[in-house]
């Protein structure tokens, strides 16, 4: 064979036709540098709740882990074979969907309330769905949430539900470290992990319809509860005022309900001081957003843990966890979080897989995947331009883990200023969060104010000059941070 050959890239294969019966599902799992093209054929599918267009050529890439189901059969083609593939007829999109139509009828007897309708029971009876879902490691929490929400706005009522991301191992729309909140009007796609909930107008193309989403962001800055949990329990707080504002003045809207993505650090724990933390931080969901449903995913101690705590006032439900939901171990969890922080500077463009046809006008998650491209901006600042503060010491046992007696010279919500120039200051390579500016009345100001503030966007510090006093960030735009205040985490830049 001559060498000519041997370097050729490997032909296209052919594409493949899978038929699906009714009710069954196609999974699928793809390798790090491979994208799949999936064509719906004929029928009707959706993945994870976002219907599928007939005709229409979907991309998936980025380690993507999904599943095409569909409730009336299909056939669907694939542009190649991925390292998973296989068809299940045992899943629990029933019982899911039997949670929709539960939810829905709180969404339609909230909205006849707020119209007047005599409500025909109690008052709570004309409650919108306030949902809390919890389970343990790789139960398919998010893919619960994302089902649900996509089914909500699937029904033809005009609901935009508030999606509320507390897992700052997951990244939302933003990057891994923060938690936020955002309406969802249009179907979350699934394309990439890179973007599990779709992209953000902070740092998405004017052009893709997902940029409507505008999270409320708040960054822990950590992706484990354990490492901050009292900052993470405020900050939880914080957001669920901020979204009982926004539903105070909007009370059609509120109808629509919430649902909360929770860690699995919120199902188990080893230790008894993460007991405390993960009960304490259940309870600051609950109190938070008004929780009046729990959903607990596939976990049977867990459901009669909450029966016990909330049972009284709260309607507590155990649903299945899919057979599908793939175990995801930490090495993949850290390059989702590199492929994230990348995502969020430089977007995610999808290359789609060799031999697919450009007529085939393949889409990610419905944005053309090449306009996912974006281009951040580099700029030198001075040291004195930006105040940056770190939460707490810089590693941290919490305190129900010191000896007993024992005190901490810096409190776990106090901030703590950063000198870049300090040896050991850990800022090259860091992650910022640049904070939204303060409250311009002095009166108003308090010392902890910087817990409290909103992130209006990230930063990246790629290089350090000590001599000189700069340092180089990379942001999503260009623009001047004299005078902001960011805040680091434990999540570090790596431009690869
Ligand atoms: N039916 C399915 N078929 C194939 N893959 C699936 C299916 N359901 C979920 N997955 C995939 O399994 C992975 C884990 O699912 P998901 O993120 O929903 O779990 P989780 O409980 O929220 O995880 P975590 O442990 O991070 O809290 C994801 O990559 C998701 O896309």
């Amino acid at each position: 064979m001559s060498s000519a050959a041997a370097k050729a890239a490997p032909a296209p294969s052919p594409p493949k036709e899978w038929t699906l019966e009714p009710e069954t599902e196609y999974r699928f799992e793809l390798d790090p540098g491979t994208s799949l093209a999936i064509k719906l054929v004929r029928g009707h599918a959706e993945v994870f709740g976002a219907e599928l267009a007939e005709g229409k050529t979907y991309l998936f890439a980025h380690e993507c882990k999904a599943a095409v189901f569909t409730y009336q059969g299909c056939t669907i083609e694939m542009s190649c074979i991925p390292s998973t593939e296989y068809v299940s007829d045992e899943t629990p999109m029933y019982p899911y969907a039997n949670v929709h139509i539960a939810l829905e009828k709180m969404r339609l007897l909230a909205r006849d309330a707020h119209h007047g309708s005599p409500p025909s029971g109690t008052e709570a009876d004309s409650e919108p769905p306030r949902v809390l879902v919890i389970g343990p490691e790789n139960a398919g929490k998010t893919t619960v949430c994302k089902t649900l929400a996509n089914y909500a706005v699937r029904a033809g009522q005009d609901w935009a539900p508030v999606y509320i991301n507390v897992d700052p191992g997951e990244g939302g729309w933003t990057v891994p470290g923060s938690i936020s909140a955002t309406s969802i009007s249009a179907p979350l796609t699934t394309a990439s992990p890179a973007h599990p909930l779709g992209n953000a107008a902070t740092s998405a193309p004017t052009t893709l319809t997902s940029n409507a989403l505008l999270p409320i962001v708040y960054w822990y800055g950590h992706s484990e509860t354990k490492r901050n949990p009292l900052l993470l329990d405020r900050q939880i707080r914080n957001l669920g005022e901020n979204v009982n504002e926004r539903h105070e003045v909007d009370a059609e809207g509120r109808a629509a309900g919430l649902i909360v993505d929770t860690p699995s650090s919120f199902a188990a724990s080893s230790s008894s001081s993460g007991a405390d933390h993960r009960l304490m931080l259940i309870r600051a969901c609950v109190d938070a957003f008004r929780i009046n449903v729990i959903l607990v995913v596939g976990h049977e101690k867990l459901n009669v843990e909450m029966q016990r705590t909330y049972g009284n006032r709260i309607n507590v439900v155990k649903i299945p966890k899919s057979g599908g939901v793939v175990d995801l171990d930490p090495p993949y969890r850290h390059r989702i979080h590199n492929y994230q922080l990348h995502a969020y500077f430089y977007g995610h463009p999808i290359n789609p897989p060799p031999g697919l046809p450009t007529s085939a006008n393949a889409t990610a998650g419905g944005e053309s995947a090449m306009e996912t491209n974006l281009s951040p901006s580099s700029s030198v600042i001075s040291f004195d331009d930006l105040t940056i503060y770190r939460i707490g010491e810089k590693s941290m046992a919490p305190s129900s883990a010191l000896p007993i007696g024992a005190t901490r010279s810096v409190s776990e919500m106090q901030p703590v200023k950063v000198d870049p120039a300090s040896p050991g200051s850990g800022v090259l390579n860091a992650m910022l969060a640049l904070l939204a500016p303060p409250n311009p009345d002095d009166n108003e100001r308090y010392d902890e104010e910087v817990l409290d503030l909103q992130v209006a966007g990230f930063l990246a510090v790629t290089s350090i000059d000590v001599p000189r006093r700069r340092m180089t960030v990379l942001s999503p735009g260009p623009g001047s941070f004299a005078g902001r205040t960011a805040i680091m985490g434990s999540f570090e830049w790596t431009e690869s």
